[in-house]
């Protein structure tokens, strides 16, 4: 595959409840980048919709999603890093994110239904009911090799998710500024 830009933001994406928000900010830790929730990009709309229970459609989604490619842009614009979690089900969501970008990966976390039920069962104090996760998975389009994805399994500890995603960003000995895709 070709080589791509090192990465100025990550984008750790998934259906609600694959840990995104934990995983991202245990990365942003390790990487010493600032870690954004996307949850925090919604409009109160969007949260008031999904608290009683509806799916978001993508007109409920497109500005929120631009304001996230909008933060993203700043901060790779001005040399810096940024770590954030949004779940970006859907090829044409992760297209707005990018805006054509070659410096912006994503981490996908992949997991079964079955494992983000019992994790989202015992979940506390969150906006996002349990019962979405069948729509959050009939909405989602796992990403593709082409897409710059690194993709991750969540039937692991936090710490060893995040060090298969450094390993994967980092290959060994590299000290480029490229880094293979
Ligand atoms: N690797 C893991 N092992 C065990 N528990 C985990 C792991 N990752 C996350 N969790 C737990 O699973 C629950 C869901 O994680 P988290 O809230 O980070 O998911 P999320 O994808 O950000 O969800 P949402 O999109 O709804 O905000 C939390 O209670 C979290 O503590
Ligand atoms: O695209 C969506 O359906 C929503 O954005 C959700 O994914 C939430 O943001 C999040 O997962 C709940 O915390």
């Amino acid at each position: 595959m070709g080589r791509v830009e090192a990465p100025c933001a990550l984008i750790v994406m998934g259906v609600s409840g694959s840990g995104k928000s934990t995983v991202a900010e245990a990365l942003g830790e390790r990487l010493g980048w600032r870690f954004e929730d996307g949850d925090s990009f919604h409009p109160a709309s969007n949260v008031e919709k999904m608290r009683a229970g509806h799916p978001l459609t993508d007109e409920d989604r497109w500005p929120w999603l631009n304001a996230i490619a909008d933060e993203i842009a700043r901060v790779c614009n001005e040399g810096g890093h940024i770590i954030i979690a949004c779940s970006a089900l859907k090829h044409t969501y992760r297209d707005v994110l990018l805006r054509g970008r070659d410096d912006v990966r994503f981490v996908f976390l992949k997991g079964t239904k079955e494992l983000i039920a019992e994790r989202l069962a015992h979940r506390k104090g969150h906006f996002m009911p349990p019962g979405l996760l069948t729509s959050q998975f009939d909405t989602l389009e796992p990403p593709e090799a082409g897409e710059h994805v690194i993709t991750v399994s969540i039937d692991e500890t936090v710490e060893a998710i995040v060090d298969g995603v450094i390993r994967q960003l980092k290959p060994s000995g590299a000290k480029r500024r490229d880094l293979e895709t």
